[in-house]
């Protein structure tokens, strides 16, 4: 974007860049980034603010706001260069290193989870998988060996992995957890329907697949009751 002209002086928001980029943006930048890959593959050089939006289901406003505190403005008639965007979003997110994953609880989403191909096309790379059960313990799960719950420290140390997913039942959340912050990961996503404690060094995200259907369902219920 050398030499480019932004459609807004940029001089306080990228002052505000620099404060740090508010949650409510960093969660949507992963759709932006999606979206801009998109087009990309399509061979796309060039995209306006409404084109990305559209893509990314947001107002164009929205997604003018949000890249402003990337420093990203546009250029007038021209819009956005996709590749460059993109970098920008990734330097963002710290997506310029592979980050390593742990996973623990390889039973039936564990598995779906270790076999996802889509994690290393987006930086993220599986290498390890932990289980408590002997019988799953020794088995060969999307190329690496599950092991036992108490080499978690080893695997971590000797991986660097940042990453914990945890995919066991909910009994057995909390106890996994603990084990992962100790082990050393700094970030966790949670798949077990139950709330985490973790010191404040280290970020839980949780998916919790029934609260989402029980949304919809509300909704569902709402639009047949006319409530
Ligand atoms: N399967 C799904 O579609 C789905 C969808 C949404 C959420 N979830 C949630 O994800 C979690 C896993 O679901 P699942 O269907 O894969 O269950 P699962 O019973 O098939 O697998 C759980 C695995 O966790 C292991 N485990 C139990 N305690 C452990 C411990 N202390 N340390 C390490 N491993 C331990 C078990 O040995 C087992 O292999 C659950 O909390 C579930 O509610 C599952």
């Amino acid at each position: 974007m050398a030499g480019s002209s932004p459609e807004r002086e940029p001089v306080a928001a990228r002052a505000s860049a620099r404060r740090g980029i508010p949650p409510a943006t960093v969660a949507r930048l992963p759709g932006y980034l999606r979206a801009l890959h998109a087009l990309a593959a399509e061979g796309v050089v060039t995209t306006s603010s409404d084109e990305l939006a559209d893509r990314a289901g947001v107002g164009s406003a929205q997604l003018r706001k949000d890249l402003s505190w990337l420093g990203s403005y546009g250029r007038r008639g021209v819009g956005y260069d996709v590749e460059h965007l993109s970098s920008q979003v990734e330097v963002a997110l710290g997506l310029t290193t592979q980050r390593r994953v742990v996973i623990v609880g390889i039973g039936n989403l564990g598995h779906a989870l270790a076999n996802y191909s889509g994690f290393a096309d987006r930086g993220f790379g599986v290498v390890g998988l932990v289980d408590a059960d002997p019988a799953v313990v020794g088995t060969t799960v999307a190329g690496l060996v599950v092991r036992p719950l108490d080499e978690l420290r080893a695997i971590v140390a000797a991986t660097d992995a940042s990453i914990g997913l945890i995919a066991t039942p909910a009994a057995a959340a909390q106890e996994v957890c603990d084990a992962l912050v100790e082990a050393g990961v700094v970030g966790i996503l949670t798949f077990a329907p139950r709330s985490l404690r973790v010191p404040p060094h280290v970020d839980v995200r949780a998916v919790d697949v029934a609260s989402e259907l029980q949304i919809l369902a509300f909704h569902d219920h709402r639009r047949a009751t006319g409530a």
